[in-house]
């Protein structure tokens, strides 16, 4: 069978023979003796493939063809050659044994937002651009900020390709200087933003420098000695003529072993036994197939292999191995957690990321029928129809969904168990690489997409890749009001990234803060931000569209009962500590990255007739405030002045001494009982961390700070201790108008009560239209030819679109899209009338398959 597709997408070709997949091929191991990696970073087409093959050959070599997803070239530049002449010092006996692992990444855009995960201190960053493409040259400066942010120390080599394709004019203007140019303004931008904050601090009054300013000060100071001084030098190579190669090698080589002396590698030869030994482990492991393991696995290896290994040795022994790139242990949201995952074969995972953020533009799908659904005793295959097999692809490439049962398929060249699938997995999802998406509800048909080998993987679960940049991008007004309701209590807590952020850092961020936090219920997700539920707390977290800086927003919301504002408060204040904790944890793991943090408290904690924008102060200042027991600060928004009620907006400072992550781990471990929330619409998924939701208190009790939870994954709730701050009335409708005093106007108000009624209409019709819709492809599914089924599917396509709409409370997307579900429903109902029996040809949006 074989598919042509007239556009993009990917068709799907059935390999006759029976082939299992081919991991070693792109983790190749030798000895474990001095290995290093060496990761080229560059836009498609700067020359990565040709230069990898070049440096491992040790010939000129181009290549045709783009790198479908990583390619692992080993240089060993000692064995048989002359390069130690190239070097400044000779190499000793230990260092000639240096193996490269040269990892040609491809450089497809989508690609690139993961490629940080590969960057580690031991592996040194090569930047490869084309100097015959301005758009390439001018990539160079992004990732240089990337590396810049994610491993600040970092040596970086960088290489201008394609020197032969230069004329004599382009020669002479010389873009490696421009390059060079652009690259010092940037860092000299960075110094002085950093250097603008620390001279505030400075300056600041003695009695105004809390313990919290100066430990602010202290991270400043030091992130400024962390930051690296600017290239000074491009290599200019040609892979075709070989030109510049030798520069190439000698900037590379020495690179790799200034770092590796700078950590004295060397002392921790030779290498142990029980290393040597876990280390064939691990290479069986990978020879089953295997990736992810958990850390106790790690541990347990060791301890079969010697007994009483002390701690700080294995610790020692497992940093060997990850410097060496045999092991990564990337989940890095509590590095000493038995539970933390650990990648025994980044190689593998690498490709395995690559493969899943499938493009639009692959033109063809091969996969071995046989492997994937084999015949079962009575002779019979459940193949599933093609038409439905492309249209399950074609969701990963064009809305980025993905079915759980068709992982397997996407990552066939792995060849991993159901196990191994979901680990990674769950790997994934705690990188914030994954995130579940709303069940497909009303597809029986799909269930042919379910592997016979891989039971526990479903096609209704659908799960989403916010790195394609897909997520649909209707935010929520039904469950979320722009401004609060008065009796709303409400505070934000503002990340801005004065330099700008890597990419892929918010998406990461958003699916970060809704997957591993504790008792997190979500409620909406959609491309620039996340909502969630925690008791009766609204959770919104965003990136706001509007100004020029990059900034992320999280705010709680929750309605003032009795037990009044201060209460409210408090309740808020440790729910958003949740979130932090996760979030600060993940910006932790970049430590390069400046941001800065400020308080946005809504009109209840501030008086003012003429503020209309939202109020932002830093949160040093109002910790500041908070901790001299000052009852009011006053504030200035464009000379406009107005009295902020710290004491109420900031009820929990917490000891003056504690570092603001430490104070944020304080808050996150008070332990609070949240009420149940009020039920939303629709409960569009179960993510595990969503089922923690419990009864609303709140202990302030004092009690020294702990530490901070490890990634939730299974039911963690707090203790449920003192009575409930809210005795919840479930029933109560947020919306309720008050006549009296209010901060939002009539006007405005009576907009958001149109917009929640038009949107609770919506909801109701589009339910409605999706229940027909299930109940006639129930009814009316035998019998029925390609041409139908696929018709029905657009019309439940459609509903689902209407149902997601009204969630998201976009009355108008969501009536538009009702009409279309009813439109599609009536082609279907067409399509039966005409009975087109003995149809050859299958038309789906994006290809034709015979
Ligand atoms: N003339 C010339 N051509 C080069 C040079 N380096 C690479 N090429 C050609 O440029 C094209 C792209 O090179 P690749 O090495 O495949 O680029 P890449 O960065 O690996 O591209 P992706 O795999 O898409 O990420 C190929 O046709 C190469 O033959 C060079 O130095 N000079």
């Amino acid at each position: 069978m074989c598919q042509e597709f007239p556009g993009s997408p990917p068709a799907i070709i059935n390999k006759d023979a029976d082939s299992t997949g081919d991991l070693q091929s792109i983790s190749p191991e030798s000895s474990l003796a001095y290995r290093r990696r060496v990761l080229l970073l560059g836009g498609t087409g700067s020359g990565k493939t040709s230069l990898a093959k070049s440096l491992a050959s040790g010939s000129s070599q181009t290549s045709d063809g783009t790198t479908e997803s990583l390619d692992v070239h080993v240089w060993s530049p000692f064995h048989g050659t002359t390069y130690e002449n190239l070097l400044e010092n000779e190499p000793t006996g230990y260092e000639r044994s240096m193996v490269l692992d040269v990892w040609d990444l491809a450089g497809r855009k989508v690609w690139q937002k993961f490629h940080h995960l590969f960057l580690t201190p031991a592996t040194l960053p090569v930047i490869v651009f084309n100097l015959a493409d301005q758009e390439s040259c001018e990539e160079v400066a992004k990732i240089v900020d990337l590396i810049w942010a994610k491993v600040p120390s970092s040596r970086i080599v960088i290489i201008g390709t394609h020197v032969d394709k230069l004329s004599q004019e382009e020669r002479n203007a010389d873009k490696c200087q421009d390059v060079l140019g652009i690259l010092r303004n940037r860092h000299a931008h960075c110094i002085q933003k950093i250097q603008q904050e620390v001279h505030n601090l400075r300056n600041l009054s003695e009695t105004a420098r809390t313990p919290k300013c100066n430990q602010r000060m202290r991270h400043l100071e030091e992130l400024l000695q962390r930051f690296p001084s600017p290239p000074t030098s491009i290599i200019r190579c040609s892979s075709k003529t070989a030109k510049g190669l030798d520069d190439v090698r000698r900037d590379i080589l020495q690179a790799v072993l200034d770092t590796s002396r700078q950590y004295s590698v060397e002392q921790s030869m030779p290498i142990r036994p029980v290393t040597a030994d876990v280390y064939d482990d691990i290479i069986n492991l990978r020879k089953e197939s295997n990736v992810v393991v958990s850390a106790r696995d790690v541990h347990e290896l060791f301890a079969k292999h010697e007994v009483g290994l002390s701690k700080e040795v294995e610790a020692d022994e497992v940093a060997f191995l990850e410097t060496s790139g045999v092991t990564q242990c990337i989940s890095g949201l509590s590095g000493i957690d038995e539970d933390n995952l650990v990648c025994i074969n980044p190689p593998a995972l690498a490709k395995a990321l690559c493969l899943v953020h499938m493009s639009d533009t692959k033109k063809a799908f091969r996969f071995e029928a046989k492997r994937f659904w084999p015949k079962s005793e009575s002779g019979n295959s459940k193949k599933p129809n093609p038409a439905v097999l492309v249209q399950a692809l074609e969701e990963v490439a064009t809305e980025g969904l993905v079915r759980e049962s068709m992982f397997p398929l996407l990552w066939q060249d792995l060849n991993m168990n159901e196990k191994q699938t979901k680990l990674v997995l769950d790997l994934m999802a705690r990188l914030g690489l994954l995130n579940r998406a709303a069940d497909a509800h009303g597809d029986a048909e799909k269930k042919c997409l379910e592997l016979p080998n891989y039971p526990g993987l479903l096609a209704k679960i659908q799960h989403r890749l916010p790195l394609l940049g897909l997520t649909p991008d209707t935010g929520p007004t039904l469950n979320w009001t722009p401004r609060p309701f008065k009796g709303d209590a409400q505070i934000g807590w503002r990340y801005t990234f004065p330099l700008g952020t890597p990419p892929g850092l918010v998406p990461r961020l958003l699916v970060m803060c809704r997957t591993n936090t504790p008792g997190a219920m979500y409620r909406h997700h959609w491309k620039n931000g996340v909502l969630l539920k925690m008791g009766q707390v609204s959770v919104n977290i965003k990136q706001p569209d509007t100004g020029q800086l990059e900034r992320v927003d999280l705010y709680v919301r929750v309605t003032v009962d009795e037990e009044g504002e201060k209460r409210a408060t408090e309740v808020l204040w440790t729910v958003l500590a949740r979130f932090l904790v996760v979030a600060e944890r993940f910006l932790a793991s970049w430590p390069g990255l400046y941001y800065q943090v400020s308080v946005l408290p809504s009109s209840m904690y501030y008086r003012s007739e003429s503020i209309m924008e939202e109020l932002e102060i830093a949160l040093l200042d109002v910790i500041r405030e908070s901790a001299a027991r000052k009852k009011t600060m006053d504030v200035c928004i464009k000379d406009q002045k107005c009295k902020v009620n710290v004491d109420c907006l900031l009820p929990l400072p917490g000891e003056a001494d504690l570092s603001i992550t430490r104070w944020l781990d304080w808050l996150a471990n008070l332990d609070i009982q949240l009420s149940e929330s009020t039920p939303s619409i629709q409960e569009p998924d179960d993510q595990p961390s969503s089922r923690n939701s419990s009864q609303s208190s709140l202990q302030p009790s004092g009690s020294p700070p702990r530490p901070s939870p490890s990634p939730p994954r299974g039911d963690s709730p707090r203790v449920l201790t003192s009575p409930p701050v809210k005795t919840n009335k479930k029933a109560e409708i947020k919306w309720k108008l008050d006549n009296g005093w209010r901060r939002v106007s009539m006007e405005d108000e009576l907009k958001e009560i149109k917009k929640v009624a038009a949107s609770f209409v919506a909801a109701i019709l589009a339910g409605a239209v999706a229940q027909l819709i299930t109940e006639q492809s129930r009814t009316e599914d035998r019998g029925r030819t390609l041409m139908e089924k696929e018709a029905k599917h657009a019309a439940a396509l459609a509903s689902a679109r209407a149902a997601q709409a009204a969630q998201s409370g976009n009355a108008e997307a969501a009536a538009m899209a009702v009409v279309a579900a009813a439109q599609a429903m009536d082609n279907a109902m067409l399509v039966r009338k005409k009975g087109s029996k003995g149809t050859t040809m299958i038309k789906s949006r994006m290809c034709t398959i015979m």
